[in-house]
């Protein structure tokens, strides 16, 4: 650790801190999320040792980039070293504008949705548009916490970061996949995840969709007192329409991704077949 020189704490993960640090050889600001493994039973670390090697291979503009990470035997701790992302998660924007009352424009809301269809088409396909490579990855946490901006600036060349695949998982095998015991409220969890069915590509699409229909609205699409009547509202899959100022576009391509029915939602590739989706990656690159 010595590479680096530690600063101040921005918050705290699931399984320990997040702190910011400067690597010496060339003052680059890097984020170290250290992980405490003590605590951790067999299962865990199983799974963190799955997300780091996810996190290592890979390699996207719109995936939050990883850089090493440094293990720490006799404290047990584990430090994975990532990129930096200034302008912080879009949880922080939605909680903004919802205090000033204002709306997120929605030039920037295609900018999001079309970064991360390329992130997300990265995790699902691999960059050779097949799996042969590897199995499909799922991130299975899409959530505005987990999403981070480039800069605080919010304009064109704004990146988005796909980050922390905390419960992202390699599925080897798409049947054999179950719904995993899910922590905080699950605003964004799809019908089949409910249902106990597969989880597949498509249920990131339906998180996707939550968290484009939250920029529009700042709230999730789906909200109760209690899990079992959210569980309800979102096998209903009956949504709120979003203020008249957004186009006719972005409601259809929310209710695209919003579908009950899994195999009506779109994939990536049908996305990224989409004319405006096309446009709005033309204009980042
Ligand atoms: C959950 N959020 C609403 C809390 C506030 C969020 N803003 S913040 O933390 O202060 C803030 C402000 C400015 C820049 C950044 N950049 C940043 N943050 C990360 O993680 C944040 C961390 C994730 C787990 C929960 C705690 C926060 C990164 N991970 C990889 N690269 C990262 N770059 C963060």
């Amino acid at each position: 650790m010595d590479k680096y020189e530690l600063l101040e704490v921005i918050g705290s993960g699931s399984f320990g801190m997040i702190r910011k640090i400067r690597r010496k050889k060339d003052n680059k600001i890097l984020v170290r999320k250290e992980i405490d493994f003590r605590k951790m039973n067999e299962k865990e670390r199983k799974q963190l040792v799955t997300e780091v090697n996810i996190l290592r291979d890979l390699h996207h503009p719109n995936i939050v980039k990883y850089y090493e990470r440094i293990i720490d035997k006799e404290n047990y701790l584990i430090y994975i070293i990532m990129e930096y992302c200034e302008g912080g998660d879009l949880a922080v924007l939605i909680q903004k504008c919802r205090k000033e009352k204002t709306m997120i424009p929605e030039r920037f809301i295609w900018l999001v949705f079309s970064q991360l269809i390329l992130a997300l088409h990265e995790c699902h396909y691999g960059s050779k548009g097949d799996n042969s490579q590897r199995p499909a990855i799922l991130h299975r946490d899409l959530k505005p916490d987990n999403v981070f901006l480039s800069s605080n600036v919010i304009n064109s060349y704004t990146h988005v970061k796909l980050g922390d695949f905390g419960l992202a998982r390699v599925i080897d095998n798409p049947e054999k996949d179950f719904a995993q015991t899910y922590v905080g409220t699950p605003y964004y969890m799809s019908p089949e995840l409910i249902n106990e069915q597969a989880y597949n590509n498509k249920s990131d699409i339906w998180s996707l969709g939550c968290l484009i229909y939250e920029l529009c609205t700042l709230e999730p699409p789906f909200q109760a007192r209690t899990q079992i009547l959210l569980a309800k509202k979102i096998k209903e899959g009956k949504i709120l329409d979003i203020p008249k100022e957004y186009s006719q576009d972005m409601r259809l391509l929310i209710k695209s991704m919003l579908n009950v029915s899994q195999s009506k939602r779109p994939s990536t590739i049908d996305f990224l077949k989409n004319e405006k989706v096309r446009f709005c990656i033309y204009e980042i690159n």
